[in-house]
């Protein structure tokens, strides 16, 4: 159970500590932020709300503990994260119980997500000493000009400190997706996790203090981000700023200095749906892709744009697919668990209202309780409604009829994000010369988007984000390029 057994020294009567200097500690504040869980929509747990001298503190000993870390073997840096992992996977039901309970994750993906997370903090590991045992040998002679005088040896050196804040959606895999590359590569890590799963933040950060990484290596500081959020991100001994979640990320990259920035940030995917396509596996790519974890996952489909001449057809295979979904609480594993907050239920409210007024056709009748919205297709949209460009982050999926294949892309690229997108045909050529035109960082061909694997690049264009994820993308983001060059006396040729 959550914040027993193992997991009780993280908790303080009923609110948790954060983790700082290798010890969980309680916050100078005394004050504390409470985590509402979405399906009660009462005070489930608390938080400590840390004060800027309690980050400065953590900087601090981030700094220190980067210095000895950098001169850790790589093969035992790599060895400490594979005993997290496994730790982190052999505690996935307390840690799981965190994600129902904070985020409305069913029950069955709250586990998944744990899993998937040991397993990337493992593939991250082996992926490290692979990737970082390697360097590069220049020779100065294939530079008009130049003799063979100049040796160039090249490795790649770690940032320093890497801050880390992932979104609601993934508390855990998307913070142990930038905890892992950072420490492999040699950096120290400060997590700020989000407010709504923070506390399953804080089990996974105590499978990291278990497994034994020296003290001051790994933080995590809790709080609202609206109040300790600008002073992290702008705090001077910041080297590196690994982000995922909304414009919130925007901001962030106009307020933080010359540090590195990766950024994963808002999508609104496009379904682009040919004639030709296999119409059972587009509906089935449409439930999965547009209301898995209730839509609430930046790669989710966010836009059908499906051929008039097929589009009846689809719209009754996707409304007879949507009639069994089950709706209820995330413990009985629903299909549509309710969405993450009362703010964010309303704001999906307000689309699905405009999309009323501007007469969408609504595939079903439009229904809430509390936070919980039933899974909505709305047909007939057109761009003058806000839904056609703006992402719900819930269970309501518009779809836009197309004449032509040019108008699909030309929707797909008027939005001011870019993250995926997918396409169905059955016609690859087509197919690719489609997803060529797509300005996104991917492109799924018949299948819906999404980030995983997780080794596999991911990224996103225009306001979706800066720089790219994946295993690899991510350790070599968390590091810099060293060059030591050998100067020779006399140009020497090997075997010359
Ligand atoms: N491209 C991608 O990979 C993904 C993108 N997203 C996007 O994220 C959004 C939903 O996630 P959500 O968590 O609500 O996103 P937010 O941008 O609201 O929050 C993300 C993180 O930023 C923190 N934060 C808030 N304010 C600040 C600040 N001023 N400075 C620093 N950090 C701050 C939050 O903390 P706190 O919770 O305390 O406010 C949270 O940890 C959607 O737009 C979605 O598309 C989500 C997942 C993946
Ligand atoms: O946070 C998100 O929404 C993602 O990064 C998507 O991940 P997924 O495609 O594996 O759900």
């Amino acid at each position: 159970m959550a914040g027993t057994g193992l997991f009780a020294e993280i908790l303080d009567g009923d609110v948790y500590k954060y983790y700082a200097d290798g010890e969980w500690k309680k916050s100078s504040s005394a004050k504390t932020v409470a985590i509402i869980n979405p399906t009660t929509r009462k005070t489930q747990y608390k938080v400590q709300a840390c004060t800027q001298e309690e980050v400065n503190k953590v900087m601090e000993s981030a700094k220190t503990a980067q210095k000895s870390w950098a001169k850790t073997p790589l093969w035992k840096r790599a060895e400490l994260l594979h005993k997290a992992a496994a730790i982190l996977k052999e505690h996935k039901a307390p840690i799981a119980e965190c994600l129902v309970k904070e985020i409305a994750k069913p029950a069955k993906d709250a586990v998944t997500e744990v899993v998937r997370s040991g397993d990337l903090v493992s593939y991250t590991a082996e992926e490290g000493v692979r990737i970082l045992g390697e360097g590069k040998f220049l020779v100065s002679d294939s530079f008009p000009g130049n003799e063979r005088t100049k040796y160039c040896l090249t490795s790649k050196i770690p940032l320093g400190v890497i801050l880390a804040i992932p979104p609601f959606n993934y508390p855990v895999n998307l913070a142990v997706s930038k905890i892992a590359p950072a420490l492999i590569a040699g950096n120290s890590l400060v997590l700020k996790p989000p407010t709504q799963g923070a506390v399953s933040a804080l089990h996974m950060v105590h499978c990291f203090h278990l497994a034994g990484f020296a003290k001051g290596l790994i933080s995590c500081v809790t709080g609202k981000g609206s109040e300790i959020g600008d002073f992290l991100t702008m705090h001077p001994g910041v080297n590196c700023i690994s982000f995922t979640g909304g414009d919130t990320g925007i901001a962030i990259s106009k307020k933080a200095g010359m540090v590195p920035l990766q950024m994963e940030l808002g999508g609104k995917d496009a379904c682009i749906v040919l004639e030709d396509a296999d119409l059972d596996l587009v509906a089935a790519n449409i439930i999965k892709g547009g209301f898995s974890y209730s839509g609430q996952r930046c790669t989710a489909v966010k836009v059908v744009l499906v051929m008039e001449s097929v589009a009846d057809v689809l719209v009754d295979k996707v409304k007879a697919k949507i009639a069994k979904l089950m709706v209820g609480p995330p413990e009985d594993d629903c299909d549509i668990t309710p969405v993450v907050s009362e703010s964010s239920a309303n704001f999906i409210e307000g689309l699905v209202k405009d999309a009323k007024e501007k007469g969408a056709t609504f595939c079903q009748e439009y229904k809430r309780d509390g936070n919980l919205i039933w899974p909505l297709l709305l047909d007939n949209v057109r761009p003058d409604m806000r839904i056609a460009w703006e992402e719900p982050f819930g269970p309501v999926l518009p779809v836009i009829r197309i004449n032509s294949i040019e108008e699909g892309i030309h929707h797909c690229n008027a939005s001011n994000f870019g993250l995926q997108g997918c396409v169905f045909s059955k016609d690859v050529n087509k197919a690719i010369l489609i997803s060529d035109a797509m300005e996104t960082g991917t492109v799924q061909i018949n299948s819906a988007p999404a980030r995983g694997p997780d080794h596999f690049p991911f990224q996103g264009l225009k306001d979706s984000g800066i720089g790219s994820q994946g295993v690899t993308n991510s350790i070599n983001m968390m590091t810099k390029i060293k060059s030591t060059v050998i100067n020779l006396p006399t140009p020497s040729y090997t075997m010359g």
